[in-house]
């Protein structure tokens, strides 16, 4: 039987730790803000957004969502940024993704201030992060380290597979281990004989968005798995890139979907606020 590394609980330990430095930081005058731009009404989106400003009660972080109609211009949304780059109010801008069709995400994340870039996804903070001289990390992929050493298993000199290149999952995925010492392979779709590399894998993250992805035979037995997807399965339930019933009896530990990475997403973009916030603070 597999380890189940609850990103429930420890987002929730995170979140507490957090909470008092929320307040340690009010007590010496500063208080923490976070915006959150959401434009259009992509369902899931809105779920996400719900979830972080709960988060952000939680935790004493002060927060507004701009919620923006679907045919918001380039414009609009760039005067809306800049606003929220001189509000002081504001330590941190997070502009949910995947935004409409008509929206350069590029354009738009290249206009975030770098130090309120509580994604990372602005090419200075991903170059800090390729260099290992960093602020913020990425949510996803600093919330998967941290069930990582829940798990007990160190990363040094292990094998490390990754399934996804993403800019937002998969590629800072692969640098985070490569810290870490990872042996790292980065796994796409024009891989060749996937399910032998991933069973390579004393580490195993999947972030290829495709239900129930990974079965039993592409899994080392003993593996840490890691499931980032936010995937429907057959029924329209949510489920994860791995076929959790057939990998768990295989796994040494192994995140469940949901209560796995999503909490841990939202805990470290709380985390990144309060780092942007202690950063103005020392300015
Ligand atoms: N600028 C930006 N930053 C992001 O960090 C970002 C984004 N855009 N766009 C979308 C992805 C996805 N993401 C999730 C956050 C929380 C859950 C989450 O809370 N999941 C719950 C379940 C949610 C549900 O019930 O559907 C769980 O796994 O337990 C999931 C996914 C953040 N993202």
């Amino acid at each position: 039987m597999a380890k189940i590394l609850s990103g429930k609980i420890v987002s929730a330990r995170v979140k507490d730790e957090l909470k008092k430095e929320v307040e340690e930081l009010s007590q010496r005058g500063k208080q923490t803000g976070l915006a959150v731009v959401l434009v259009g009404d992509d369902s899931a989106s809105k779920v996400y957004v719900r979830n972080k400003e709960k988060a952000c009660e939680e935790v004493g972080i002060y927060s507004e969502v701009h919620r923006l109609s679907e045919n918001t211009s380039e414009e609009e949304l760039l005067k809306l940024i800049n606003e929220l780059n001189e509000n002081d109010k504001i330590d941190g801008i997070l502009v949910q993704l995947p935004l409409p069709k008509h929206l350069d995400d590029k354009v738009i994340i290249d206009n975030i201030k770098p130090e309120k870039d509580v994604d990372a996804f602005h090419p200075s903070n991903v170059g800090k992060i390729m260099i290992g001289d960093y602020d913020f990390l990425p949510c996803t992929p600093a919330g998967i380290m941290e069930l990582i050493h829940e798990s007990g298993v160190e990363v040094d000199g292990k094998t490390c597979v990754v399934i996804g290149r993403s800019n937002i999952v998969g590629k800072p995925m692969s640098m985070l281990l490569l810290h870490e010492n990872g042996t790292v392979t980065t796994c796409h779709s024009h891989t060749k004989n996937l399910a032998e590399v991933t069973k390579s894998a004393d580490i195993l993250v999947a972030a290829v968005g495709i239900p129930k992805f990974v079965k039993a035979d592409m899994v080392k037995p003993g593996a840490v798995v890691i499931d980032v997807g936010m995937d429907r399965d057959e029924n329209g339930k949510l489920c994860g890139d791995v076929d959790f019933n057939e990998v768990e009896p295989v796994a040494g530990a192994i995140t469940p979907v949901p209560g796995g990475v999503g909490p841990m997403t939202i805990a470290m973009l709380m985390r990144n606020t309060v780092t942007a916030s202690k950063k103005k603070l020392e300015k």
